[in-house]
Formats: C-alpha cells, structure tokens, sequence
C-alpha cells in the first residue's frame, strides 16, 4: 500500500529533479525542508523502511545529460540541517564527544547559490563541474571561463581542487528578471544562478554577472587548520566571503544572531550559517556518512514563510461589515513568533489559490506584518479535500453576506449587527480616535453583549453602576473608565471624525476633513460637493461620508454624539511631510493590497510630497495597481500613464516599508 512514506518520497523526489535539474522548484525550500524532516522522522521511527532509494540517504539529483559528466574524485556531499540553536548545541555536543574535546569552530554565512568544483593542473583552470549527485556533476567548464571571479591561472603548479559557491548578486538577479526576453522570471536568485551557469552557451552565461566565493581546499596539503587553507585561496586570488571566521564555542550562538542581522545588508542571498570544524586532524577523526561529513552542520536561518497544517477556516466582521476569513493553523514558530491565526484576505483568494481545510500552507509573517497564508501546497495532499464554501451570511447577526460588484469583499449589510457594534464601539475608542483608556475590544465586547452600549454615543450616558456589573471592573477601573470618557469629549475634531468608522475614511481623510469644520455638527451639513473641493478628497470618499452622514445609522450617531456634548476641538495642525521625493508628481491607486490599506498608501505618498487623485487622466504620474485593479489599469494603458506595483512605489519614496 502506498502510505506517507512513500508518498513524501515520490514527492521530494519530484522536487529535487525540479529544483536540481530543470532550475525550476515546485516547492520552496521552507516547504522542501519540513516534508524532508517528516520523512527523516518517519524512517526513524520505522528503520525497516530506509533504502538508499529514500532521498534522505541521497545528495541533490542525477546530472543533466545536457553536459558531459565529471567524476568526483572525493566526492561533492550534503551538508546537515539544524533549525534552531538547541539542535546546534546538542551538534556541538556531540563532536565533543567523538572527539574527546571541545572542537575548535569555524563560522562560514551559506550562500544560496551551488556548489562548484574547480581542478588546477600546472597553474591553469582545467575543468569547472557541478556536484551533481554528489558522484557524477556536470562539465561546466566552458561557462565558468566566462566568470571573471573564478581565477583562471594561479601561482600553484600541482594538482589542485577548490570548492566554493557559484552565486548570481541580488543586483544582478533583479536586473535579469527585468530582462523582456527571458522567458519566465526565476523564482529566487539559486535558481538564476543555477539557470545561467547551465546554459549551452557559454555567452549567455557570460552576460548574467555570476559570482563565486571559495570556502574548500581538497587535500590541502599545506595546511593544518581550515583557516589557513582560507588565507591560502585568498592569496591565490579567490575571493573568500568577508564574514568567515573561526569562533569560539562559548560565542557560538551570539555569531549566528550577528550573521542573521547581518544578512539582509548583503548583496547576496545567504539561508543560514554552516559550522564547520577548523582544524582538519579533527576532521579526519569524525569522518563523514554517506550523505554528510560530520564535521559539518548548517544552521538555517528562521525563514518568513513556514510551512503549517490548514485545521479550519473562519471568518471575522469588522467594523464597516467587511467580512475578512482567517486561517486557524496548527502553532507554528514564523520568524520568531508562534502563529496561530493568519488572515486569507478574502474569498476571491481562497477560491483563486484552491486552499482547503486540512491542507498544508505556506504561512508569511515579515516583520511588524500580520501573518497570511500565501498559497497551499496541494502537492501534498493526500486524497481528496471538499473545496472550500464561502458562508452565505453573517456568523453574528444571520444576514445574507453582499458583494459589490468591483469588490473583492464580501460585507454584513446589517448596521445594527453586534459584531459590527462592537468592533466599532472599540475603534472609537482606540489610540487614534478617542483614546479612551481601558476600553479595548474585550470591554466593548461585554457592554455590546449586557445591551448597555448600541452605539458609541451611550458610552457617555454610562453610570458607575453599569460598570460596576462588568467582570473585572473594580472601583478604579471604573473611575479610569468614567475620567477617560469624560475627557474624550474634547479630543481634536479629527480624531472624532477618524472614530467613526466612515467607509475609506482613515487618519488621513479625517485630518482633511476635520480643518473645513469648526465643530462636529458641522458635518450635518457640509455636502458632497463641499467635500470634493478640498484637497485629497475624491469623489469616493465624499460619498462614502455623505452617506453615512445620510443614513439611518450615521445621522443617529451623529446626533446621540452631539446630544451628549462630545463637541470636540480644532486639530493641532501637525505637518506630515516626511520627504519631498514625490513633490510634482500625481499618483492614482487602484485594486487592493495584502498589507496595506488604500489609506495607508495615499499618506504615504503625501507624506513625501506627492498627490493623490481619484482618476486616471493625461496629467497622472504612475497608477499605483494591487490586486485586480479594474477599469483605471485599462484606462491607463489608453492614456499611456505607468503602471507600478507598491515595491516601485516605496521605491520612489525611498523606503522599504509603508510605515
Ligand atoms: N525547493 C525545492 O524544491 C528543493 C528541492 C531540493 C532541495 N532544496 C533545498 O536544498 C537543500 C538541500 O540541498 P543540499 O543537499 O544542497 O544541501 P544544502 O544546500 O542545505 O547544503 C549544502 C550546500 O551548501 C552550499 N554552501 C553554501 N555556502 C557554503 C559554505 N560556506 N560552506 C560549505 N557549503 C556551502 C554548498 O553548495 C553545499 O553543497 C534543502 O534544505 C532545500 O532547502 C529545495
Ligand atoms: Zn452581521
């Protein structure tokens, strides 16, 4: 019977022939990672199984019959995984005690490009080849005369083999994905190198900017200690990566943490740290498996994206009815956190990546970013899984959920819904509204549930005894609530306004909106025309305050808020302008973006100078486009306006991030 053993096999097997032979992986290596250690579990828990067929006693994939194949005369072998530091003590641990001491060490960053094996006889370059399967690579020689940081002749004259890493620069990457001929763009600087060092001709190979670092003498007679051997190739003429060096036992783990900070200053992709021990009798005392020295282990960086079991789908409601689903995982460690929960943006994109319960998936998380699940990975799969059914109504007050026509969001039409109120009420009263202490989504949660509160405006009509009832509301809580509340009545008018939760009215709009009037009831009044002369205002967002001004909801809100006094004061006029980078030039956004919101990118772009408007037209600068931008994208290529993507943007802006 074909079980999982089998199944992870064929898979991993499916993959490495993709990823080693046709430069085109089906998995990432994140993903690659977590089936391999599956499957190395399953073989230890049943050594009855383990043949040398399994890809786990294996090195990388049967040479391409595109060159001629090169026999290793020591052969080109793995190197072994460790994922965090525990694993990397009990390594070290263990070669201590192999070897009846404490190993001295050597740290080395790993660079993500390939392996290479070089031959010197009588001072010149006689062959370049591949690892291959770690026998049998690939004759290359011809394509590495073309790379000018492989040292064609050097001042040694016996027979001589180096080993290192053959690497294409992130600058370099990028430029050839850019490259209109290319047939498809590579998924990752590894595999463009490993594409343009395999080319059958030479002079596409030459044109791509590959780049090499050594980090192995083979029999290196001359040296006792890997270090040595290192300032050996340097003086050679090989170039040696800056950031190699040996280390102590005791600083170990402190070098990796400075490596991984390290790294993303780099013009090269680096995926980990590889240990190695320095002096070579200790070498020859460990020896190696079939697989792996065991002088050797790489400790790979924790990765942005981890693979994780898909348990359910959910959805949330927010505060203006949009509806968001969002991942239940099984706890997962994604850049140094533990995820639970990450958003699937919408039901446009489960239906478009096919993600079903009970999937794998890969799990995102960069920095401050909320997690997300990028895609599934239906390759493992095992039988069948239902497809997904998007709900058809509210999970919190049982309407039939609504998609406008252009949107990717589905929303809960009902004003009066209790999720709705609830995410609303603490909206009001978070940070950047009404900063109201002490009422964070929890409290808004049990006065909603108590029916003490329908609507931000009965906040205010709260007395001691109401708070009283609430759990965990003792005396001073209830005085911090009471003062907090009453306090909140005065905020600047613009942070009321943002309170609201207008539909596409965030901190930005609000500020706008907030210097035209003088007080709250102003906004009783003030109409759609009024709003679409100010500036940075178009003519989605005066209908959106328009209508919520106009509606059964709105108008009560705004009145109950009156009633009660909140009246509000001017706004502090606070200058945003960070930069002038994008002074002159007129920005268009259209379609969605994982990340940000639309608001986020409009005061980002006039932080720095530039202006936003609504339509496409002659005297646009770039449309900004997301995920399916409509129309405006069509309009554009009419007018003859760029297009750019956000990275473009931020690149304009001269930031990484929008924050
Ligand atoms: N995405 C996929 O589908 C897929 C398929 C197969 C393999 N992979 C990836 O490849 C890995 C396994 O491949 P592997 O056997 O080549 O092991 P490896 O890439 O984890 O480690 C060995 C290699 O590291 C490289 N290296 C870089 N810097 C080095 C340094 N300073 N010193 C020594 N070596 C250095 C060498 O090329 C060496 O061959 C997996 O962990 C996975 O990430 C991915
Ligand atoms: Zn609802």
């Amino acid at each position: 019977m074909r079980d999982r053993i089998d199944a992870l096999r064929e898979l991993l097997d499916r993959a490495s022939y993709a990823y080693y032979v046709l430069d085109s992986p089906v998995l990432t290596d994140a993903e690659y990672d977590v089936l391999y250690r599956e499957l190395v579990d399953l073989e230890r828990a049943n050594p009855g199984r383990i043949t040398d067929a399994s890809p786990t006693q294996r090195v990388g994939a049967p040479p391409s019959r595109l060159f001629a194949p090169v026999t290793h005369t020591d052969p080109m072998l793995s190197i072994d995984n460790v994922f965090d530091t525990a694993e990397l003590e009990a390594w070290v641990d263990r070669l201590a005690r192999l070897l009846g001491e404490t190993p001295d060490l050597f740290a080395e960053l790993k660079i993500d490009g390939l392996a290479l094996s070089l031959r010197y006889e009588g001072g010149v370059l006689l062959q370049a080849a591949t690892r291959g399967d770690g026998r049998i690579g690939e004759d290359v020689t011809a394509n590495v005369y073309t790379v000018d940081a492989v040292p064609k002749r050097i001042a040694y004259q016996d027979p001589l083999e180096v080993r290192g890493e053959i690497y294409l620069p992130r600058s370099a990457f990028e430029a050839l994905n850019r490259d209109p001929t290319l047939k498809a763009p590579f998924a990752n600087p590894r595999n463009a190198a490993a594409g343009s060092l395999r080319q059958k001709d030479p002079r596409v190979t030459a044109s791509r900017g590959l780049a090499f670092f050594a980090y192995q003498l083979e029999s290196p007679v001359l040296c006792s200690t890997h270090e040595e051997s290192l300032d050996y190739l340097a003086s050679l003429g090989f170039r040696i990566e800056p950031h190699a060096s040996p280390v102590l036992r005791e600083n170990l783990l402190e070098r990796v943490q400075e490596l991984d900070r390290l790294r993303g200053k780099l013009d090269y992709e680096t995926d980990g740290v590889v240990i190695k021990v320095n002096s070579l009798a200790q070498r020859v005392q460990v020896g190696s498996t079939s697989r792996a020295p065991r002088w050797v282990i790489a400790y790979k960086f924790a990765p942005e994206e981890q693979v994780t079991r898909l348990l359910a789908i959910a959805i949330s409601v927010g505060k203006t009815g949009k509806i968001t689903p969002f991942a239940e995982l099984e706890p997962v460690v994604v850049a140094g956190s533990t995820v639970t929960r990450a958003t699937l943006h919408n039901a446009e994109q489960i239906e478009r990546k096919d993600v079903r319960v009970g999937d794998l998936v890969v799990v995102r998380k960069a920095g401050e970013i909320i997690p997300e699940v990028v895609r599934p990975v239906p390759e493992a799969r095992l039988g069948e899984l239902p497809r997904y059914q998007f709900p058809t109504h509210c999970p919190s007050c049982g309407s039939r959920l609504v998609r406008a026509e252009e949107e990717v969001d589905f929303r809960c039409p009902n004003r009066f819904c209790r999720e709705q109120l609830v995410q609303r009420l603490s909206h009001f009263c978070s940070r950047d509204a009404l900063d109201i202490d002490g009422m964070g989504e929890m409290r808004a949660r049990q006065l909603v549930d108590r029916d003490l509160v329908h609507t931000p405006a009965d906040l205010y009509r709260l007395d001691s005894g109401q708070l009283h009832q609430l759990p965990g509301v003792g005396e001073k809580m209830v005085e911090r609530l009471l003062s907090g509340i009453r306090a909140s009545r005065t905020r600047e008018l613009h942070r009321i306004v943002f309170g609201l939760a207008i539909d596409n009215v965030g901190l930005h709009v609000a500020q706008v909106v907030a210097r035209s009037i003088t007080t709250l009831a102003d906004l009783l009044t003030i109409t759609e025309d009024e709003l679409v002369a100010l500036d940075g205002i178009g003519a989605t967002v005066a209908r959106s305050v328009a209508g919520f001004r106009d509606d059964q909801y709105g108008s009560a809100l705004l009145a109950g808020l009156i009633e009660v006094g909140v009246v509000g004061a001017p706004s502090r006029v606070v200058d945003t302008t960070v930069s002038d980078r994008l002074a002159g030039l007129r920005f268009v956004i259209t379609g969605s973006f994982a990340d940000y919101s639309r608001d986020q990118l409009r005061a980002l772009i006039l932080s720095h100078g530039g202006e936003v408007s609504e339509s496409v037209s002659r005297r646009t600068s770039y449309l900004v486009a997301g995920d399916r931008g409509g129309s405006k994208l069509t309009k554009a290529a009419e007018l003859g306006v760029e297009v750019i993507d956000l990275p473009s943007l931020l690149e304009l802006a001269g930031r990484t991030d929008v924050h």
